[in-house]
Formats: structure tokens, C-alpha cells, sequence
């Protein structure tokens, strides 16, 4: 569905973002951010990027028989005579967790089920050991050549615990695409208190932590005044494979975004969205490749842009599909004609509760949400199924 006044809906919107970061255009050099290939990190470095391809381990898991408990070793029925070597049928040697028994060995005797009197070890337990007791055998968690973790997987700590294990050093993940943020506005003042008329910035604070959990890495942030010669010359030298810019994208004597991007030959891919907020968002790409997300000053129109249309252009340089949209209950939500409303919300009772604090200058309904609520023209009524996008945001501490 194309949305009004010709600009693309904001579901075809995301689907041009996701292409335009897979899909570099043909014959262009690749940025310096852009250069996309998966690369190799250590062990530690690995958590929570994706991985580039299938983890077969080489090794069983475990790879070599071992005692599960403390205790003695001991070969064939008790009692056992007590010995400092490997012991034979009717020996008993002391052994440690983890220590490596003969991939034959008959059992392992826990140091609280047994007893020694005169160099002679008994069990006290009556059954205790039963072949094979307390013994970890190799290849019980996997055998070699298993695959044990998917290419595209986003690696948790036991992920890389379970590579460690396998034996690697370094894990082939996706790359993270570095991002330039670009930040407009003479207005706008980055400490205290504005006075009037002065705005102070939403965006410096906040932007490359937010990019980070949308699947990007910020790499520099220039702050330009309104002039078209500026904001042409920081389109021209951001080194990144993106570049965000926030404010500027109208068309008032202050507005530069647009002409800066005609003046270096960009290619316009979405030229303003049927969306509320965030509708001036322009997304681009620059003669090198490089691409370019236009995000509109209002902080909140801003936020939902990033989030819902940013994170797909993410995904594609990242060669991952973006976050799926999900599905809430919602709770009755007024639509818009030609649009879609985005708006934040927060579940109450299991319904997606719109926020009352929903200007595109508010941050105060995003602050708090659970998601922002994707609501079609014609609204959603009490009860019924909406599209969500979740925030990206988990508070840990
Ligand atoms: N005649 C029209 N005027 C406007 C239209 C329109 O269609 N016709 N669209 C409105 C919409 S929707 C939006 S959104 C804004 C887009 O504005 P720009 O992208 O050009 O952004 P600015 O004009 O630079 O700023 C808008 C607003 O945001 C504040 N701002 C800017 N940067 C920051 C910052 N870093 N931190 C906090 N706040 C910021 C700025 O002070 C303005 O209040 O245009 C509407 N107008
Ligand atoms: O993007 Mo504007 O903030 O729709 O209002």
C-alpha cells in the first residue's frame, strides 16, 4: 500500500531500508564502514553479535573420560586394595573431579560413600558403585563434526562458553555497521538548562547507545549549524556505511538535509513516510554507497524513525533480517487517514495501552513504554490484534 501524497507506506518504507542495506549499489566503492564481510573476534568479544557461520565442534564434548566426583577409582567389585597407580581389578586409587580415568574404567567411588581401614577401601552405601558410576564418558554432550550452533545465531554467554569448550580461540561473527551521526540545529544547546526559544539536545545523550541496541556501532558525531555548506561538508567526510542525521529535513530557510543530499548526487529511496511521527524521514544513498537515514528534529518523531526504520537499514548492511514485527492486544487507538500512527505504548492488563504523551516532541510516553504500537487508518478497536515494535531497550541495573 502506497501511503499519501505518493510516499511510500511505512511498511513499504521498512521493506526499502532492509534492501537498501543488503543490497549496495552496483559498481559503488565500498565505504569504509561498509566493508561488510563477517569478522573474526575473540571468545569474550563474541557475546551478543551474531554468528557468521556454523560452530561444528572438531573434539567429542567431553572429550575424554573423567571422574564426575571425589573419591577413589576403583576396578571390578570391592573391597579394594588401596594403590597410587592406576589401579587393576579389585584396586582402588584415590582420584579428583575432572581427573582423566582410562577410557575403560569400572567406576568411581564417592569419598562419602566409602571407607578405609588398613589400606582396604569398602562402600558404605549398599549398590554404590554401579558400573560406570560417577564417570563422564567422552561424547555423552556431542560428537565431532556436530554442528552446535547455527550461522545467525546471536551468541549468549553459554554460546560461547559451549565454543570455548569445543576449543576455539576466535568466532566468526556479522559485522556491526559504523554509523556517523550527523546533528543539525543552531537552536539546539548540549548542557543546562535552554533559555527560550533554545531546545536542549535529545539526541547526543542518547543516539549511540540506542544505534548500539539497533545493531549499529557510532563512530563520530559532528554537530552542524544550519548552513547547506555545512551540512554538505559532514555528509562528505562522516566515515561510516551510515549516516544519521536528526533535524533539517523541512523545507524552511533553516532546512539544509535535502538539498546537502541533491547537492552530492544522492539517490533518494524514501522521500518522506505516510507515517505520524517521523514522516519527513528521507533515506538515501550517496554516489560511494555510503547511505544516509534523515531523521526529523521532533525527538520523538526522530526515536520511532530510528527505531522502526533505522534498525532495518542496520540489518540489511548486517546481512540479518530485521526484527520481526510482533502482535499485542490492543487497546482502542485512533487512526489517521493515508498514515500509519506509531505511537508508544504500554501493556496493562495484557492490552497495548496507547500513552497519553504522544507529540512528536514527547518523550515522556517513549520513555515508559513497552513498544510502540504500529495503528493502520483506520485505528484499532478495544481488544483487537495490532502491530507492535518492540523498544529495544532492556533496563538491567
Ligand atoms: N510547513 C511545514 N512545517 C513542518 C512540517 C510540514 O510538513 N510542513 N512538518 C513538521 C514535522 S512533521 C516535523 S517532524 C518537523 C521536521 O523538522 P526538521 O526535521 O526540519 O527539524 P527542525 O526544523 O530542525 O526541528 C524540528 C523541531 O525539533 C527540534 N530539534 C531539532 N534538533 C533537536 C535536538 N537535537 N534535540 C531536541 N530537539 C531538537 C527543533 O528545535 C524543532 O522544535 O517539521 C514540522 N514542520
Ligand atoms: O515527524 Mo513530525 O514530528 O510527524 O510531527
Amino acid at each position: 500500500m502506497t501511503g499519501n501524497g505518493g510516499r511510500p507506506s511505512w511498511h513499504e518504507a521498512r521493506a526499502i531500508a532492509a534492501a537498501a542495506g543488503s543490497a549496495p549499489a552496483a559498481g559503488s566503492a565500498p565505504a569504509a564502514g561498509s566493508a561488510l564481510a563477517p569478522e573474526s573476534v575473540p571468545l569474550h568479544a563474541a557475546i551478543g553479535r551474531r554468528l557468521a557461520a556454523d560452530l561444528v565442534t572438531p573434539i567429542d564434548l567431553p572429550h575424554f573420560a573423567s571422574a564426575a566426583m571425589d573419591g577413589w577409582l576403583v576396578a571390578g567389585d570391592g573391597p579394594w586394595t588401596l594403590v597410587d597407580h592406576s589401579p587393576g581389578r579389585g584396586q582402588a586409587s584415590p582420584i579428583v573431579t575432572g581427573a582423566l580415568v582410562p577410557a575403560d574404567a569400572f567406576a568411581v567411588l564417592r569419598s562419602e560413600s566409602g571407607e578405609v581401614a588398613g589400606g582396604t577401601l569398602r562402600s558404605t552405601v549398599a549398590g554404590e558403585p554401579r558400573p560406570g558410576h560417577h564417570i563422564r564418558r567422552p561424547g555423552t554432550e556431542a560428537l565431532r563434526g556436530e554442528r552446535l550452533i547455527g550461522a545467525g545465531t546471536p551468541l549468549n554467554p553459554a554460546h560461547v562458553a559451549l565454543a570455548a569448550a569445543t576449543g576455539a580461540d576466535e568466532l566468526l561473527v556479522a559485522a556491526v555497521p559504523s554509523v556517523a551521526l550527523v546533528l543539525t540545529g543552531d537552536e539546539v544547546v548540549t548542557s543546562g538548562v535552554p533559555a527560550p526559544g533554545r531546545v536542549r539536545d535529545s539526541f547526543a545523550v542518547q543516539l549511540p547507545a540506542l544505534i548500539g541496541m539497533l545493531g549499529g556501532r557510532v563512530a563520530g558525531t559532528a554537530r552542524v549549524p544550519d548552513r547547506l555548506d555545512d551540512t554538505v561538508a559532514a555528509l562528505r567526510d562522516a566515515d561510516a556505511a551510515l549516516i544519521v542525521t536528526t533535524g533539517g529535513t523541512g523545507t524552511s530557510s533553516a532546512d539544509h538535509l535535502r538539498d546537502a543530499l541533491r547537492t552530492l548526487g544522492a539517490r533518494l529511496l524514501v522521500d518522506g513516510v505516510a507515517m505520524r511521527p517521523g514522516g519527513p524521514t528521507r533515506i538515501a544513498e550517496l554516489p560511494d554507497g555510503r547511505l544516509v537515514a534523515a531523521l526529523p528534529g521532533n525527538p520523538l518523531a526522530a526515536m520511532v524513525s530510528a527505531i522502526t526504520l533505522v534498525e532495518p537499514l542496520l540489518a540489511g548492511l548486517a546481512g540479518r533480517p530485521p526484527e520481526p514485527v510482533r502482535t499485542v492486544r490492543g487497546a482502542t487507538a485512533e487512526g489517521r487517514a493515508g498514515s500509519t500512527v506509531l505511537v508508544p505504548y504500554t501493556e496493562i492488563d495484557g492490552r497495548a495501552q496507547v500513552a497519553a504523551w504522544r507529540g512528536a516532541a514527547m518523550m515522556r510516553g517513549l520513555a515508559g513504554a513497552s513498544g510502540i504500537l504500529v495503528v493502520p487508518p483506520e485505528g484499532v478497536r478495544d481488544g483487537e490484534d495490532a502491530e507492535s515494535v518492540p523498544v529495544p531497550w532492556r533496563v538491567v541495573a
